[in-house]
């Protein structure tokens, strides 16, 4: 595992200790459970979506807060701006983020009817919980930090909570472990979505090639997730044309001074990506184009 994996799992580790300390597993189940649901995951007909970040610090890009004087009303933003879902860092240590600010999120995102996800280094189904007692409607899960029954305890618990899962890879023996997991719950009911992070997490660089390498390795069935380093229009025609149906962007939404007129241009230029392509297959289909 990279560095600051094994530094984020040991920061996820102490956390969770400290939240069983204050309040036992029981009771937290019983918060949880008598949330009100959270607004739904909807993927768009026109082919292309954005989850967008909320993230005040990253380890890559160093303080991102200038142009957030809230939390709030960066979300609203997104939300407005068109974001089918929005993602809350909550990790403290190299992200700025808390358990607070996905509890504020869903509550301002609640009439918007967009849900909020919890972003972390997750380990145990007691954080996923915790992300639902706050009113998340998803969590991420990463591969790469667990073994496939810890995958898979996650993924229980998140259905059972009604709770989407973005399903995280970083390479091709990531996405295998994905495939395995993911083959045995075709009888869940729940929504899972599988991304593919380009970052690489050692040099904290973002290889947006690793997009087009591992594209076809995606494994079938569940909407694939571009993650870390869409930054520009160009981007995002690029990862729609190889087979992406969602972005997940952070750093870019962050340093923009307006994220609802970017948010608005990113997903346009996706969507028209993604009908042009929509449309080139319906010619081939009716034998007018080769
Ligand atoms: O800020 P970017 O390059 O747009 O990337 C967003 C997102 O992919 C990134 O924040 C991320 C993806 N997986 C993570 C896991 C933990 C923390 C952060 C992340």
């Amino acid at each position: 595992m990279s560095g600051l994996l094994a530094q984020m799992t040991q920061s996820s580790q102490t956390r969770l200790e400290q939240a069983r300390a204050r309040e036992p597993e029981k009771a937290l189940w019983a918060r949880a459970c008598d949330m009100p649901p959270a607004p739904p995951l909807r993927l768009s007909p026109e082919g292309f979506d954005v989850i967008a970040e909320c993230k005040l610090h990253s380890p890559s890009a160093g303080d991102l807060s200038a142009n957030t004087s809230d939390v709030e009303s960066r979300v609203t933003e997104y939300a407005c701006g068109g974001a089918c879902a929005v993602s809350v860092l909550t990790e403290p240590v190299r992200f700025g983020g808390q358990l607070e600010h996905l509890t504020r999120a869903a509550q301002v995102l609640a009439p918007h009817n967009v849900p909020v996800m919890r972003k972390d280094f997750l380990i145990d189904p007691y954080q996923v919980m915790e992300g639902r007692a706050a009113g998340a409607g998803g969590v991420l899960v990463i591969v790469r930090m667990l073994d496939k029954s810890r995958i898979t305890a996650l993924l229980d618990c998140a259905c059972m909570l009604k709770m989407f899962v973005l399903l995280e890879a970083f390479d091709a023996a990531d996405l295998e472990i994905a495939r395995e997991v993911l083959a045995l719950r075709r009888s869940h009911d729940e929504k899972i979505l599988v991304g593919l992070n380009c970052r690489d997490l050692d040099k904290l660089t973002v290889e947006l090639s690793r997009l087009s390498e591992l594209a076809h390795s995606m494994p079938q069935g569940f909407a694939p997730v571009a993650e870390s380093g869409v930054n520009t229009l160009d981007d995002v025609t690029k990862i729609v044309s190889l087979g992406y149906r969602v972005a997940l962007i952070g750093t870019t939404l962050m340093k923009a001074p307006q994220p609802r007129e970017l948010l608005g241009k990113l997903l346009s230029t996706g969507r028209q990506t993604a009908m042009g392509m929509a449309t080139r297959r319906l010619r081939i289909a009716k034998g007018e184009v080769s």
